[in-house]
């Protein structure tokens, strides 16, 4: 027997549902029916797990099982099934464990990161300098910063805050992953993405996905030109010297698809998330005035204003690391993290989770847990400290998810969301637009979930 859920109607499944905020249905949905439901959206079956418990226990305890990605829109038709975001198998292990050896051989994880990231700090914040405490969208230059770090460790290159070709690139990845039907209806409808006229944006994301790629294709090409296997200079090359040993036929996990694919999954994958993540953080800095006041004087009191903030830093700013983790939380950057697929059938308490099933990993459910935070909807960083002020509950959250497909960049991202918000705390008030503006926390869903646009002020310190 599956998992309980709704009533279904014949041919439909459950598609009469109201899927146009799944975050609203999946959460009334798990009130009706507890932390694991199961949905028949067209010819599929969905699951939806809810908890940290039982998303540790299909995620971890099953992810023999759970670990695969679904051949369905997301997956097939925008990333071809390719690269270590989207294939599966021998491929995809293959991939994942070099990306992260590639990636922690570019200093990720070490001290080394630290370099590369301050150098794109200090040009963010002389970029916000520029603005002279007018109002301005941080988002642009937020997009550019953080794409700049990925892409010095991915491609070995970084551009000009006035470079239009990569600003295009970087509104692209951005538009791809705040899309609404990507990970909902275009997954349990495929059809939908054939309509006249693309109401559902199908045509538009597989062609901005192509757009990336292709810029990933030309990267590669240009290192292929000058590749040195005695100076391997970024993660381009450690998968040159893959195809080198292991060859690019279709079958080996380094073929030309699979390589481009997972140089614009590093692309899409650290660019956006972090930038929805610091699109939240400056959001709740202009809403709560007092939150602000009190990390900068965190900041003040342990270091100062005389020096830069260093990641050594990172042990004594306990305040800073609170508020990080409750954007993260409260943020909730990917709700229903990425789907996965069962691979083989198995029992989670009495019910069939059969092979073919899609799985949605509700980490709406886990941020938002009555069980875990009172008053999940309010922005408190305190939850985050004991009595001693001493970081707390880091456990109960889960932006990065768990398990064998869990986030590769976390350590990266984690690095960057503290050096980017501590120094520009350290030199900068963040103030809304204007002086009666009342900042709104209505959100954009797609794959991310993202803020509204808005403005904001920075004041020199
Ligand atoms: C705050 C920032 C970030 C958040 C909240 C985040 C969140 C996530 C989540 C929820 C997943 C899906 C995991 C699953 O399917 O169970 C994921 C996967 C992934 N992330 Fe991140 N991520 C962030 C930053 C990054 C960065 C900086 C990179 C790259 C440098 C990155 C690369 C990836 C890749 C490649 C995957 C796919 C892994 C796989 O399928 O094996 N992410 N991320």
């Amino acid at each position: 027997m599956l998992p309980p859920g709704p009533p279904t109607i014949p041919f439909l499944g459950n598609l009469n549902l109201d899927m146009s905020d799944m975050m609203i249905l999946f959460r009334d949905l798990r009130k009706r029916y507890g932390d694991i439901f199961s949905l028949i959206l067209g010819k599929r079956t969905v699951i939806v797990v809810c908890g940290i418990d039982k998303l540790h226990e299909v995620l971890v305890k099953h992810g023999d099982s759970t670990s695969d990605r679904p051949a369905a829109f997301w997956f097939k038709d925008v990333f071809l099934q390719a690269g270590v975001g989207s294939s599966n198998g021998k491929q995809w292990k293959e991939l994942r464990t070099t990306t992260i050896k590639a990636l922690r051989d570019q200093g990720v994880g070490k001290k080394e990161i630290e370099t590369r990231i301050l150098e794109e700090v200090e040009v963010f914040l002389e970029r916000i300098q520029d603005t002279a405490g007018k109002p301005f969208n941080i988002k642009n230059l937020t997009n550019i910063s953080i794409s700049n770090v990925v892409c010095s460790i991915t491609f070995g290159e970084r551009h000009d805050h006035t470079d239009k070709d990569f600003i295009k690139l970087t509104n692209l990845i951005d538009d791809l992953l705040s899309h609404p039907y990507s990970i909902g209806l275009l997954m349990f409808l495929p059809v939908l993405q054939y309509f006249p006229l693309d109401p559902f944006g199908a045509k538009k994301m597989k062609r901005y996905a192509s757009c990336i790629r292709e810029h990933c294709r030309k990267v590669l090409e240009a290192h292929r030109k000058s590749f040195n296997s005695d100076e391997i200079r970024d993660v381009v090359d450690l998968l040159i010297e893959k195809q080198n040993v292991y060859g690019t036929s279709e079958e080996s996990a380094f073929s030309d698809a699979m390589v481009i694919q997972t140089l614009s999954d590093l692309l899409i994958g650290g660019t956006d998330t972090t930038v929805t993540t610091l699109r939240w953080f400056y959001l709740f800095m202009i809403k709560y005035p007092e939150v602000q006041a009190r990390m900068r004087d965190e900041i003040m009191a342990t270091i100062g204003r005389n020096r830069p903030i260093t990641i050594r830093d990172r042990a004594h700013l306990h305040y800073c690391e609170a508020v990080i983790n409750e954007t993260l939380r409260l943020g909730n950057i990917g709700p229903f993290s990425l789907p996965h697929m069962v691979s083989q059938d198995f029992m989670l308490d009495d019910y069939l989770i059969p092979k073919g099933a899609i799985i949605m990993p509700s980490l709406d459910s886990v941020h938002f847990d009555s069980n875990h935070f009172d008053d999940a909807d309010k922005f408190d960083p305190l939850r985050f400290l004991d009595e001693k002020g001493e970081l707390t509950k880091m456990k109960d959250i889960m932006p990065f998810s768990t398990g064998r497909r869990s986030c590769i960049g976390e350590s990266l991202a984690r690095v960057e969301l503290f050096l980017f918000t501590t120094n520009l705390l350290q030199s900068f008030e963040l103030l809304p637009e204007t002086d009666t503006t009342d900042p709104s926390l209505e959100y954009k869903l797609g794959v991310t979930h993202g803020p509204k646009p808005y403005l904001i002020r920075a004041i020199p310190l």
